[in-house]
């Protein structure tokens, strides 16, 4: 049998990516992860995160590309990871978690990830030190005389 699939959204704005610090249950509140939530049975993994972001954080959202590899969670049930381009709306903690965070890359260290969404958090914010990387040499290049 084909594990479920849970999707998190990894979503970046101005350098930053958004963590989301869960309410529940019991055990997992006041752990930090990429929004998301399970796909139904038929729904493909973007169409899910579509449709949890939607409903978690209140924000219309594109799905870009699947961060590679997969991160089993318990039997039958396995994190995939996507990252996301935020279409419209501010998210806001409206089901499942208390606090949002925007966390640039070197506050990425700063709160207690869950433990299954610590790699694809660290490939993150090694894409988002590179693009800030690649900007300010563009910038360096645009200065020169
Ligand atoms: N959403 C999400 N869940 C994660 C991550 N990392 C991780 O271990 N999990 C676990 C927590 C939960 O046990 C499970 C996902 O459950 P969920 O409660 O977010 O999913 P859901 O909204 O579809 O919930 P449900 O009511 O259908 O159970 O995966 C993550 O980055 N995002």
């Amino acid at each position: 049998m084909t594990d479920r699939v849970v999707v998190g959204g990894a979503l970046c704005r101005a350098g930053r990516l958004l963590a989301a610090r869960r309410s529940a249950p019991p055990e997992l509140a006041g752990r930090w992860e990429l929004p998301g939530g399970k796909a139904e049975p038929g729904e493909s993994a973007p169409d899910a995160l579509v449709r949890e972001l939607r409903e978690e954080l209140g924000v219309h959202t594109e799905p870009v590309e699947r961060i590679p590899g997969e991160w089993p969670l318990r039997p039958g049930l396995v994190l995939h990871v996507w990252t996301a381009r935020l279409l419209a709306g501010e998210p806001e903690p409206l089901e499942d978690h208390d606090e949002l965070r925007w966390l640039a890359p070197d506050e990425l260290a700063s709160v207690d990830w869950l433990d299954q969404d610590r790699p694809a958090v660290a490939e993150i914010g090694r894409r988002l030190r590179a693009a800030h990387a690649a900007e300010e040499g563009a910038g360096g290049t645009r200065a020169a005389p």
